[in-house]
């Protein structure tokens, strides 16, 4: 250990001495409530007093009042957010005479002296880096436990060099830690800024730019950690990203609401968090399709196939076309076309928007004629007319677009699709069979794997209103620097200078007055909006198509993606992390590895390693479970487990019941698809179970019983997980099994009907 912890014995003994340190550790904690408080109040009067002002005065005065109501209700929302465990760290240091409180936010008094440092800041690092051998300065780092605003206990580490040789690097805070891994889950992910673990907090702190992959096996925090890095870079770097955003894409929306309450729990609220089935506004994928077809799709070669098929809107006619205007007959030429389509390309913009150039250029030959025709042009006037002519003809209207198609992204892949004579003519690197995978009816729904191919042909094709959007767009970038330089105005005037906000953020809100939208609400609305930081989860998951599509929405490559190779699903394994980046690799890369599971009991960590070495898929980076807990792995025989699964469930409820407390704690049965409909029936008839499940259908996190797929297992956990069928799970891949495997904090039960796998679990035998 890195310090010394107090034992139960010596807590008993020095109970007097922990009496007393609670006590003057609840004077802190009534200090520190007492100032949220004040500070809650003034915001509140604050925005009051703005409100009254009323829908008086010109329109940039009720803006600028709207943008000021609106900063003080984000500060005011954020100072609600914060009343959980607010302070839960204290370091004596030996330059100090004061001590430093370390919580959520920081927080000074009247008079300006620091009450609280906010953990994100340089000066809290030592509570999560220092250890004995390198303290840092901290002679003792506290946690405090607390319930409300109230404290319940302290546990103390003195980081004293003269006891260096008695202790270990480790884990820190081991009292706070293990009561927060043990606690019964609830179904929705807590914040773990009291203990994050040295190897944690460094990749949370790493520096902003590049690509920071972050690989760590099950339960090692990749997600909080993710998320806490998201918290900590929203902080540190605030000005830049405030107005870029972050983006944060995760493997599905019951993820994304499993992990909804953290970041607003570390005060920030203004992070996108999407899925990749919903990345591209207006387009919702909700389809499913065979891995196989996802994999096609998700291929490099794609990215040309898509670029070919845009080319392939571009024509070229074979012959001299006749085309009729006011009973005039005009020539459009070949030449002429090739001519008008070099001249469209060389302006190196999207397809439908080179098109306007591509049809002036066409319109100029064909408007000459038709001029020369009409016996010249007599004025200025006159050759308005003409032009008008040629351009409204229907004949020549139509053989621009012939010529020069203008489509969607959604119109252009679904021919792809439904025409395979148009797939051949462009699928130049696709076989045969990879085509024939691709081939699907017209009017179909969106799968994930579409959109990235979507999103790739919105860039190739551009908006469908071509060049009016682009101006409409320059137009307000304009409008919006003639803003911010009134917002540096307004800020001086009105003495805002807290930091809080800049002259930027302030213009973004009288921009958005009316609807009122933050940044976030913009940035995912906007298909083309880059973000300053996206972060990505479960990005072992990623196709090459996929990882395009991100970069695009961040080309300054400042990403954190966090995964496990040996949790990929499907049949695509990746040794190295190179292997699975697409074009997100580069130099720009590095790697962090996160080594302990702060989840999964070590028996059943142990157990899942060894099924995967056997399978010849041994994880390349090994993990230390944290926990060592008792039969945390059974394995149960029957003839029929989907029928069998609903008396081994009641048990562990009644189990969970005696441990974590009546109804507290949440069970996962983790099926194969082709099973599930059959668990659910047997647990909806079991009087053990059927409560349990109930809410099940309307909500999987919230009901204490949910009955999953490995995949949709991704990135979730449970107290208890009952797996069922462990040979069917490992057909869809060994990830699937890693996975399904490694959800419990508690106990893994496996239920089966002699399936193969249960041969490499050493696994206790439970009744049959
Ligand atoms: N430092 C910590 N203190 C307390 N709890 C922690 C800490 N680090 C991780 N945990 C807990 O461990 C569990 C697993 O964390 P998380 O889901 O982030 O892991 P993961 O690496 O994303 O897992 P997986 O890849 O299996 O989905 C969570 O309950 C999380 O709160």
């Amino acid at each position: 250990m890195p310090g010394e912890a107090f034992t139960p014995e010596q807590q008993a003994a020095s109970a007097a001495t922990l009496t007393a340190a609670v006590a003057q550790e609840q004077r802190r904690l009534d200090l520190v409530y007492a100032r949220l408080d004040e500070l809650r109040e003034a915001y509140r009067r604050r925005l009051s007093a703005v409100r009254r002002t009323g829908a008086v005065g010109t329109h940039q005065n009720r803006s600028e009042r709207d943008a000021f109501a609106a900063h003080y209700e984000d500060t005011l929302a954020r100072l609600e957010m914060v009343e959980n465990r607010l302070v839960f760290g204290r370091l004596d240091l030996r330059d100090e005479t004061e001590p430093r409180y370390v919580g959520r936010i920081g927080m000074s008094d009247e008079e300006r002296s620091q009450l609280l440092v906010d953990w994100r800041a340089p000066s809290a690092q030592p509570f999560y880096q220092a250890t004995a051998a390198h303290p840092a300065g901290v002679v003792r780092r506290r946690h405090l436990m607390t319930r409300g605003r109230e404290v319940v206990s302290v546990e103390d580490e003195l980081l004293d060099s003269d006891r260096v040789d008695e202790v270990s690097d480790g884990l820190t805070g081991e009292g706070a830690l293990f009561a927060a891994m043990s606690a019964a889950r609830e179904g929705r992910m807590t914040d773990i800024v009291a203990t994050i673990q040295a190897e944690q907090d460094a990749v949370i702190r790493s520096p902003l730019d590049g690509v920071l992959v972050v690989q760590g096996g099950p339960g090692t925090g990749k997600t909080a950690v993710a998320l806490h890095r998201a918290a900590y870079l929203l902080y540190a770097h605030r000005e830049r990203l405030e107005r870029s955003g972050v983006l944060l894409v995760g493997p599905s929306r019951v993820f994304l609401r499993y992990i909804e309450q953290v970041l607003p729990s570390l005060g920030e609220t203004d992070v996108v968090a999407t899925t990749m089935a919903e990345l591209l506004p207006g387009t919702t994928a909700r389809a499913t399709e065979p891995a196989e077809v996802a994999e096609v799709k998700g291929r490099p070669v794609m990215a040309q196939v898509l670029a070919r098929a845009v080319r392939g809107l571009q024509r070229v006619p074979d012959a001299v076309q006749e085309l009729d205007v006011e009973g005039v007959t005009v020539h459009l030429r070949p030449e002429d076309v090739r001519a008008a389509m070099g001249r469209a390309r060389r302006t190196g913009l999207p397809h439908n928007q080179a098109r306007e150039t591509f049809a002036l250029a066409v319109l100029d030959d064909l408007v000459r004629e038709y001029t020369q025709a009409r016996g010249g042009e007599r004025d200025e006037d006159d050759r308005g007319w003409l032009y008008e002519d040629v351009r409204t003809a229907r004949d020549v209207r139509r053989a621009v677009n012939l010529c020069w198609m203008p489509t969607t992204p959604h119109g252009l892949l679904e021919k792809l699709y439904a025409r395979p004579e148009l797939l051949a003519r462009h699928g130049r690197g696709l076989s045969r069979e990879d085509r024939a995978l691709l081939e699907r009816e017209q009017g179909s729904q969106w799968t994930v794997a579409d959109v990235p191919l979507l999103d790739e042909l919105a860039e190739l094709l551009g908006p469908h209103e071509g060049a009016a959007a682009a101006r409409a767009e320059a137009e307000d970038r304009r409008r919006r620097a003639a803003e911010v330089e009134f917002a540096a105005e307004a800020i001086s005037a009105q003495d805002l200078g807290d930091g809080l906000i800049t002259p930027e953020i302030l213009a973004e809100r009288f921009h958005s007055t009316g609807s009122r939208l933050t940044t976030a609400e913009r940035a995912a609305e906007d298909r083309t909006w880059t973000y300053g930081h996206v972060v990505v989860d479960e990005a072992q998951e990623l196709s090459p198509m996929a990882w395009r599509a991100l970069l695009r929405r961040c080309p300054s490559r400042s990403m954190t993606v966090v995964g496990d190779l040996a949790q990929r699903s499907g049949h695509r394994p990746a040794a190295q992390w190179a292997d699975v980046l697409g074009t997100a690799a580069g130099e720009h890369v590095r790697e962090a590895v996160l080594t302990i599971s702060y989840r999964t009991p070590a028996q059943v960590m142990d157990a899942a390693t060894r099924v995967m070495s056997r399978l010849d898929a041994a994880p390349a980076y090994p993990v230390n479970a944290a926990r060592d807990l008792p039969d945390a792995l059974t394995a149960t025989s029957v003839a029929d487990p989907a029928a069998g699964s609903a008396d081994v469930v009641a048990r562990e409820l009644e189990r969970l019941d005696t441990e974590a407390g009546a109804a507290a704690g949440r069970l996962a049965v983790i099926v194969p698809a082709e099973h599930r409909a059959a668990v659910v029936t047997a647990l909806r008839t079991h009087p053990g179970t059927r409560d349990a499940l109930r809410t099940e259908r309307e909500d999987p996190l919230s009901a204490r019983v949910a009955v999953v797929t490995p995949v949709e297992a991704k990135g979730l956990e449970y107290d208890v997980v009952v797996l069922l069928f462990p040979d069917a799970v490992l057909a869809g891949g060994t990830g699937d099994l890693y996975v399904a495997m490694t959800r419990p904090t508690r106990r893994l039960h496996v239920v089966h009907a002699g399936d193969r796998v249960v041969d490499e679990l050493d696994a206790v035998d439970g009744e049959g």
